[in-house]
Parts: structure tokens; sequence; C-alpha cells
């Protein structure tokens, strides 16, 4: 299945894309696609649904982030040794963990705003997982059990802010709008398998990032195992796994985004994210 949501910022529904690709209706059958509507016993239900008994929705309304209510964003680094050596840093032998502030999260077609001081804005495409079920100290083998699905994450950065403003990467990571999810949650179910999903990410038509999940240093799995050895994981959860090369910051020269620009990404088959760059 591929859930989403539809409606204005902060206001949206639930719905699903249907086989045809039409946008159904699912707020007569769950209040939001977030949390317990992320269970395996939830989704088993969804998947049971007829979607033609689903209303239609009319036009072409904006798309909300894919997934409601998250409590933790959380972000992998230097999660594929091509990035790590294009940032000029080391391939760490444990995951590096970071957050983004939930706040930053839109929709996957909403403008970008670049900050008001910022003169290094970078985009990076990553598979993101989302959490269907409480998680703590779960095994490398049952974790992808725990995922509800998975979508297409653009962990944009403030390189300045991440890198020379002391502290932690935070500050560079949690601008608003900093954090586009979607276009839709993918259901678990239906990604055969999750390291081998092509990703690409092009700003103003030119090619950037051109990866797969095949080369992530940690898998998956891994991550969500020994993320749960630190943190207990909950239902709607986002975790972004990481990005592969080709950022701006490791162009030569650096290259960074500018009001104007227009970033296209996406991931086989977890659909596309177009997002036009404004000032902030
Ligand atoms: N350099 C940097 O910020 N990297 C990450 O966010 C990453 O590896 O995905």
């Amino acid at each position: 299945m591929k859930l989403l949501r539809y409606g204005a910022p902060g206001a949206e529904k639930p719905g699903l894309l249907d086989q045809d690709g039409a946008l159904r209706d699912l707020s007569g059958v769950i209040s939001d696609v977030a949390g317990e509507a992320l269970s395996d016993e939830s989704l088993a239900k969804l998947r049971d649904l007829d979607p033609a008994t689903l209303p239609l929705v009319d036009g072409d309304p904006r798309l909300g982030p894919c997934v409601g209510q998250v409590g933790k964003f959380i972000c992998i680094g230097l999660n594929y040794a091509d990035h790590a050596a294009e940032s000029g840093m080391a391939l760490p032998e444990e995951p590096v963990i970071f957050f983004k502030a939930t706040l930053a999260i839109c929709g996957p077609n909403d403008d970008v705003e670049i900050p008001r001081t910022s003169v290094k804005s970078d985009w990076e495409v990553e598979l993101g997982v989302v959490i269907g079920k409480h998680t703590k100290y779960v095994s490398k083998e049952d974790a992808l059990d725990h995922v509800a699905g998975y979508c297409v994450v653009n962990d944009l950065s403030e390189r300045d802010f991440q890198l020379h403003r002391s502290g932690q990467w935070v500050k560079g990571k949690s601008c608003d709008t900093f954090g586009p999810i979607g276009p839709w949650l993918v259901t678990r179910d239906e990604v055969a398998d999750p390291q081998d999903l092509a990703m690409y990410l092009e700003v103003n038509g030119h090619r950037y990032q051109d990866g797969s999940t095949q080369t992530m240093h940690f898998d998956v799995a891994t991550v969500i195992s020994h993320l749960s050895q630190f943190m207990s994981l909950q239902p709607g959860d986002v975790i972004s796994t990481g990005t592969p090369p080709g950022v701006g910051m490791g162009q030569t020269p650096e290259t960074y985004l500018k009001p104007g620009d227009k970033m296209e990404l996406g991931i086989a088959g977890l659909g596309v994210q177009k997002q036009n760059v404004v000032a902030g």
C-alpha cells in the first residue's frame, strides 16, 4: 500500500494511492497515518479494504508528510563510504546518530526555505524508515519486522551551521522545511529489499546524486537494532538512513542551494519529491 496525507499544512487527512494512481480518502477508516495506525494489525485491515469503496479525492491537493505525529526524527550520518570521503570524514565504526527537529518536517513538494543567514544550504536524498511498533533491544534478525514502511526523505543541511558553528549537527539539520518526507509511505510488504533501491537527486535538472541503498555501510536492520539499544522506538518514528555521494559540499567548487533552484529526488518504488527553493 501507498499511504499518504493530503490537505493544508497541519490539517492533513489520511489517504491512499490506489492501483490506478488515484487518491482515495481514508479518513472514514483511520484518523491519521500515524501512531497505532501503523501497526501490523491496522495495516492488515487497511490491506483488506477494497480501495474502490473509498471516496475519491477531487483535484490535485497538496501532499503533506506521509506520516503524522512523528515523535522522533533520527538520522544516520556518514552511512555511505563515498559520502564520508566527500565530507572529509572517516567511515564510522558504529552508526553516527543525530536528530532533526520534527518541526523541520514538511510535505514532499512544499517549498524549501533558505534560512536568513545561510550561505551553505545543501541537499541529501535518503531512504526513510517508518517504525510500526514499540522497539527496544531488538535483534538485527527481527528488526525489519518493526518497520511499517519506507519513504523518501530530503535531509536538507546547512553546512556552516552544522560544521562551523560549534556544538552538534542538529543546528544545521533542523531549519524549518529542512525535512520533506513522502510522497507516500510504502508499506514494507511492497518493498522486496530495502538494500536494493536506486536513488537520485537533481538540482535544476543536473543529477548530483545517483546511488543505491546497496552501498549503505550499516544496513537498515543493523541501524534499527543499534538504535534500539540506546532508546526505544515508537510507531511513527522516522529514521533517515544516510545519503549517498553527490551533495553540494562534495562538489568542486562547492555548490549550494539558492532561491529559485528546483530540486527533484526519488527512490525506486517510493516516489518522487519536487521542491522549489525560496528565501526564508
Ligand atoms: N555530512 C553529513 O551531514 N552527512 C549526513 O547527513 C549523511 O551522511 O547522511
